[in-house]
């Protein structure tokens, strides 16, 4: 993505983004009377998506409407739910929902892949990590992700509850520089318009100051869980990341297009890229647990931006598990930066010195060809 602080157009910003993720709220997808999807609706998003990835944009869909489905196919009445039906409601719902996105993109050729999330598969670094790689790898292979919260399994205290921070921390965990929240609303007013017919819309904010956070009101009770509050909660993710996000209407047809054509927005700017927010993350907030020895080839390589191979180390230090933070040093003990290991203090030990085309040969398993990957590498 180009610099975050130059002012650009949404057109630009959206075709000049290398990954987008896009999140569809219940009210949008779902009618709430008859609990069947848009149809006519879907199938404008999803010729937006494709026009998108025609550009060589990849993308993915948060996608909520899993209860607002099932509940009516159930039976259930209107108002609150029960955790327990609510959980019913999304496990009848959610294979509604993917049965359309799979039929409306079939049409343009496109293969769906279904993604189920929890909240601590977002914390826990190992699952992150094989949630990271799954998504990139269905994005490798041309696949569209829909992913939605696993609501049958995430109980109240372990549950996003909102598909806005949802898709704020898929967009974190991919990397993706670009955040959509399709909403019904055009974006962030000065005031909730609902109840200040003066409200002005705000097409910019660079910073999540106490003044914008007074602009959301509360989150609204009834179909969606979000309301401002948690879009806002959103864009902090979302910025801290390093990707920008937009609050843009979603309810005409063609939402997409319209958001690129300079549809009303509002975009929240990060002050940096996701790889520089990674890497910060990285070489800041985690306490390395070991050391990787690394010999001359791999610190030149290292220099070089590229990952760390098993060849090139020489000894490892102390325990750790897959997914852990290590430091990177040379023989000298001259620290070089900080990384997230892709094997346990065991195997690394198993596997230094020799060739990925080994891996499986000496662990039994066929693991990721490189020990530290660059994108979970930071060097000084
Ligand atoms: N400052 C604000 N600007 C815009 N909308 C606001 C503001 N404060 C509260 N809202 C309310 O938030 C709603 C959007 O949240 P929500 O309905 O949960 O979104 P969605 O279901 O589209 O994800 C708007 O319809 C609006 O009533
Ligand atoms: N996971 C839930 C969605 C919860 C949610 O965030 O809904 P919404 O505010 O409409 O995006 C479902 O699929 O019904």
């Amino acid at each position: 993505m180009t610099a975050a602080a130059e002012p650009l157009l949404s057109r630009d910003r959206l075709s000049q983004a290398r990954r987008v993720v896009l999140k569809i709220g219940s009210a949008l997808l779902v009618d709430q009377r008859t609990g069947h999807v848009h149809r006519q609706w879907m199938e404008s998003l999803a010729e937006d998506i494709v026009a998108l990835r025609q550009r060589g944009v990849e993308v993915v869909v948060v996608s909520s409407g899993a209860v607002a489905v099932g509940r009516r196919h159930l039976g259930l009445p209107d108002g609150v739910l029960k955790l327990e039906e609510k959980q019913a409601a999304a496990a009848t719902g959610q294979i509604r929902l993917a049965h359309a996105y799979q039929e409306v993109m079939a049409h343009h050729s496109v293969i769906v892949s279904q993604v189920l999330l929890t909240l601590g598969d977002s914390e826990d670094r190992r699952r992150y990590l094989n949630a990271r790689a799954t998504l990139d790898t269905l994005l490798k292979l041309g696949a569209l992700p829909v992913i939605n919260e696993n609501d049958t399994v995430a109980t109240t205290e372990i549950r996003f509850g909102d598909n806005d921070r949802l898709a704020a921390r898929v967009a974190m965990m991919c990397g993706a520089d670009t955040l959509v929240l399709f909403s019904d609303i055009d974006g962030l007013y000065t005031a909730d318009p609902k109840g200040d017919p003066t409200a002005r819309l705000i097409p910019e904010v660079r910073e999540l100051s106490p003044e914008i956070r007074a602009m959301a009101g509360e989150a609204r009770p009834g179909v969606g869980t979000g309301g401002m509050v948690t879009k806002l909660l959103a864009a902090q993710i979302a910025m801290g990341a390093g990707c920008a996000m937009a609050i843009a209407p979603g309810k005409p047809m063609h939402p997409l297009q319209a958001l690129t054509e300079g549809g009303p927005c509002t975009w929240f700017l990060p002050s940096t890229t996701p790889r520089a927010a990674r890497k910060k993350w990285i070489s800041g907030a985690i306490k390395p647990l070991g050391s990787v020895i690394v010999d001359a080839g791999a610190v030149k390589a290292l220099r070089d931006g590229r990952s760390l191979l098993p060849a090139g180390v020489t000894a490892i230090d102390g325990d750790f598990q897959r997914g852990d933070a290590v430091a990177v040093k040379t023989a000298d003990g001259t620290l070089l930066g900080k990384g997230l290991i892709a094997y346990s203090a065991e195997d690394a030990r198993a596997i230094r010195g020799r060739q990925s085309s080994e891996i499986e040969d000496i662990l039994g398993y066929r693991g990721r060809e490189e020990l530290i990957h660059r994108d979970d590498l930071a060097i000084d």
